[in-house]
């Protein structure tokens, strides 16, 4: 194994782990022999279209198994229902897209997720209002899903991924559609999640990186080939010593990672 494709220990205890993961959907090797470690604070998976990306979320929010290869979440191996059912409650997911019932409003609908996720009855109120507060659409609780703008459903996204208050967050390409303004408030609102729980997010947006993320691995072609900061990754790219530390120089050392690995994007 190459020392670019074994993720490098930051210090605290991993609240998740991929080791040697292969996923294959039958001709697809979506993901070949992944090390990886997720840590508190905000993690970006950086790749090209048909990277793997979601596929490693799926094997984070236990939606899959790898096919190789073993998965630690939250401290323990997961290898069976038991242990999916365990770690599931504190894994929050928004995915590229979700459904919804459109006449639900977004009280009822983060309040439902509370409920799919175990939040005890007495508990689930306060934890929807904090929900809800987190993610500054208190005054739209009693707006229907159906009638949300896209940067709205985002946060009502994050809502419903939030309420059981996860140790796991995992956000597929968040910002995606929204505009310049709402990416940076959503930006401010994934940092703040970063504080309290370990964020996973997929992107391609190399501003989204700079601004955000304290980790980044970068997949590419089912292999991952980078991990490190920000920083390490702008300095990827001849004569970039990482300052300033802006999108441009995260997409001047991605775009050298890639011409490495001799990969397309
Ligand atoms: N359900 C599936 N059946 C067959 N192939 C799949 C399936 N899901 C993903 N793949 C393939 O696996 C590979 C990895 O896909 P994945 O969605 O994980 O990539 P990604 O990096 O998230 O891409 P994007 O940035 O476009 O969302 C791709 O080649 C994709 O076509």
């Amino acid at each position: 194994m190459s020392a670019e494709s074994r993720t490098t220990t930051v210090g605290s205890t991993p609240t998740a782990t991929v080791e040697g993961a292969t996923v294959r959907y039958r001709t697809v090797t979506a993901l070949d022999g992944v090390h990886a470690e997720f840590h508190p604070g905000t993690t970006a998976l950086l790749g090209p279209n048909g990277a793997g990306k979601t596929t490693l979320l799926s094997l984070l929010s236990t939606a899959r198994r790898p096919d190789q290869g073993a998965v630690s979440l939250l401290g323990a191996p997961v290898r069976g229902r038991a242990e999916v059912r365990r770690v599931r409650e504190r894994i929050g997911v928004l995915p590229q897209s979700f459904g919804y019932y459109p006449r639900y409003t977004v009280r009822e609908f983060v309040e439902y997720a509370a409920w799919l996720r175990r939040v005890p009855s007495a508990e689930r109120s306060e934890r929807v209002r904090e929900a809800l507060s987190l993610v500054e659409m208190e005054r739209y609780a009693d707006r229907r899903m159906g009638a949300l703008s896209g940067g709205m459903l985002r946060r009502a996204g994050i809502a419903q991924a939030v309420v059981s208050r996860p140790a796991l967050v995992l956000l597929d390409e968040p910002t995606v559609g929204l505009d310049p303004a709402q990416r940076i408030g959503f930006r401010t609102l994934i940092r703040a999640l970063g504080e309290r729980s370990a964020v996973v997010m997929s992107t391609h947006l190399a501003e989204d990186v700079a601004q955000v993320c304290d980790r980044i691995h970068v997949l590419l072609e089912s292999r991952l080939r980078f991990t490190g900061t920000s920083a390490e990754l702008c300095a990827q790219a001849a004569g970039n010593r990482g300052e300033p530390l802006d999108g441009s120089a995260v997409e001047a050392g991605y775009l050298a990672v890639v011409e490495r690995n001799g990969a397309s994007v």
